[in-house]
């Protein structure tokens, strides 16, 4: 008998106002372990809200957000990032003064039992080094081990990307969600970037949401996708099915 897993994550119809606009709908979907689920819609269709109710940024409006089945929904950001669920963002959010190594290190600490504080004050030297150690070789993974003493804001586009997404790997979560990891990157980055992700999945055990406005990578990497519009799910399902779903070529598709 095939063993069916329960969901890491289960959104439970959950919605989000915003003064007259409700900008998602009572949207229902699970992610299985090792997925990677893919978020597309056209602009201002809810991704970012959504991710943002997953990871506590804003509250939910009505619904619920269950992570291993437990309900997530009430807590704050870090405490939502503490049991596993570590995000990369639009808008890149590094500590452009601190060094490439010192951002990956920052997230590291608040994962290590001693915490921040000891770990800046160096009362902790053995564990400092294990968190050097482990940072250095996440940035390895992501390629830029040779970049480690640069300030992040010297970085390349591209490169602050790929140094996110070591950061958030520092938390060691569960589930990674990544908005929009491909922006801003040409045909060969992307192409990288979609090897890179998979490798991530397989070797941290992750699963995985993204949301990506660049179809033939959604297409060619996601497991199943949601497609949202004017903040309902409008389709979900593989690659095929959404791909020739009427819904999705009216709304979104048809114009690529
Ligand atoms: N803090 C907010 N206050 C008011 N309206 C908001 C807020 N955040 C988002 N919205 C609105 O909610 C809707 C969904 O926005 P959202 O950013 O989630 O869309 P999106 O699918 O991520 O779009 P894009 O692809 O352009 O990033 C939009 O109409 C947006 O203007």
């Amino acid at each position: 008998m095939k063993m069916v897993s329960s969901p890491v994550l289960e959104a439970k119809s959950l919605t989000r106002r915003f003064g007259g606009l409700v900008a998602v709908n009572a949207v229902c979907f699970s992610v299985n372990p090792g997925e990677i689920f893919g978020l597309i819609g056209p602009n201002g269709a809810g991704k970012t809200t959504l991710f943002n109710l997953v990871t506590g940024m804003i509250p939910p409006s009505s619904g619920q957000m269950l992570y291993n089945g437990t309900e997530i929904s009430k807590l704050r950001p870090h405490q939502i990032a503490a049991k596993g669920i570590a995000r990369t963002f639009q808008n890149i959010r590094l500590f452009s003064n601190l060094s490439v190594l010192e951002n990956v290190m920052i997230a590291r600490h608040l994962q290590t039992s001693s915490g921040l504080l000891q770990g800046v004050i160096g009362a902790a030297a053995q564990e400092e080094q294990t968190t050097r150690q482990a940072a250095l070789e996440l940035l390895e993974l992501v390629g830029l081990s040779d970049r480690a003493e640069e300030k992040s804001r010297n970085l390349p586009y591209g490169e602050q990307r790929r140094l996110e997404i070591a950061r958030a790997l520092a938390l060691q979560p569960q589930v990674l969600l990544l908005d929009e990891p491909a922006a801003g990157m040409n045909l060969n980055e992307k192409h990288q970037l979609s090897e890179f992700i998979r490798q991530i999945r397989d070797r941290f055990n992750l699963t995985i949401l993204l949301i990506e406005h660049h179809v033939p990578l959604v297409m060619g990497l996601c497991d199943r996708i949601a497609v949202l519009d004017f903040g309902q799910l409008i389709a979900m399902g593989d690659p095929a099915q959404v791909r020739n779903d009427r819904a999705v070529i009216e709304a979104y598709l048809g114009g690529e």
